[in-house]
């Protein structure tokens, strides 16, 4: 297994300028650190700059002031260590599964016996271990995610950045590729940093939930989850849970 590695947020501000219209400061003075191997989500009403934070975070958009490091590295540029997944799978459909998956590995060069091992490993920790001759198009959008998941795993990344990954999932659907994802997690030491919109997705699966302000995006509370380790579906009935859930909500409410 390789080392898990911390994330580092420092001052990190950052503002769009577009021809003709006012400067938008999508974030300002955003300061955290995510443990090595720890689970962070991020909550925060639409617009408040979730996505341009991960988007920093991945080296895909520069800050305009602060900085990011991971581990020693300071961000600036896409790495093959942090893996980023969205809400849409983007699969390419003429590929069988298996070489979606392995897809990541083969635009750097040869694929042998091993990574084709890891890709069956991870399918089978998917629940697809039969799926991997299929093509995309045979899969329901529950299974293709669960592809992209294996596919944002398959180069070992130390971190893994998660966009609404479930967000176009039925609820049922989704509960379950929680607790998959959760137990996915837990075998190994990814540090991950998963954006939401459901308050009981974020409680659910991390340590601890950052509440973000309306834009300009700041951290408004950093949330402690206080449930146990392993996570199954009926601690949502716990008092911790709700205790938990109430407090971020309490940041939404309309005065
Ligand atoms: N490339 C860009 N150019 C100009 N403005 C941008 C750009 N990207 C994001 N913004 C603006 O920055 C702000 C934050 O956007 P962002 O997508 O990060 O929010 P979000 O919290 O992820 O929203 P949602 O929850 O709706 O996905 C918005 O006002 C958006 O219009």
């Amino acid at each position: 297994m390789t080392a898990a590695v911390p994330i580092a947020i420092q001052g990190v501000r950052k503002t769009f300028s577009t021809a003709g219209r006012p400067e938008t400061t999508a974030l300002e003075s955003v300061d955290l650190t995510v443990g090595a191997g720890e689970f962070v989500s991020i909550v925060g009403a639409s617009g408040c700059g979730k996505t341009t934070l991960l988007r920093v975070l991945a080296g895909l958009t520069a800050p305009s002031g602060g900085e990011v490091r991971i581990g020693d590295r300071v961000v600036a540029a896409p790495d093959r260590s942090v893996s980023l997944m969205f809400q849409s799978p983007t699969l390419l459909p003429w590929l069988r599964v298996v070489d979606n998956i392995l897809l990541p590995l083969k635009l750097r060069g040869r694929i042998g016996a091993h990574e084709r091992e890891r890709a069956g490993q991870l399918l089978d920790q998917v629940g697809l271990a039969d799926f991997g001759d299929r093509l995309p198009r045979e899969l329901s959008g529950g299974m293709q995610q669960r592809v992209a998941l294996c596919r944002a795993l398959i180069a070992a990344p130390t971190v893994l950045l998660l966009d609404e990954p479930f967000g176009a999932l039925d609820a049922m659907t989704r509960d379950q590729m929680n607790l998959d994802l959760h137990r996915l997690w837990a075998s190994t030491s990814l540090t991950t940093v998963l954006i939401t919109h459901s308050i009981s997705e974020a409680v659910m699966l991390s340590q601890r939930v950052v509440v973000m302000s309306p834009r300009p995006g700041r951290i408004v509370d950093i949330v402690d989850v206080p449930l146990p380790a392993e996570r199954h579906g009926e601690l949502i009935d716990s008092p911790q849970f709700a205790e938990t859930a109430a407090r971020i909500r309490s940041h939404f409410a309309r005065h």
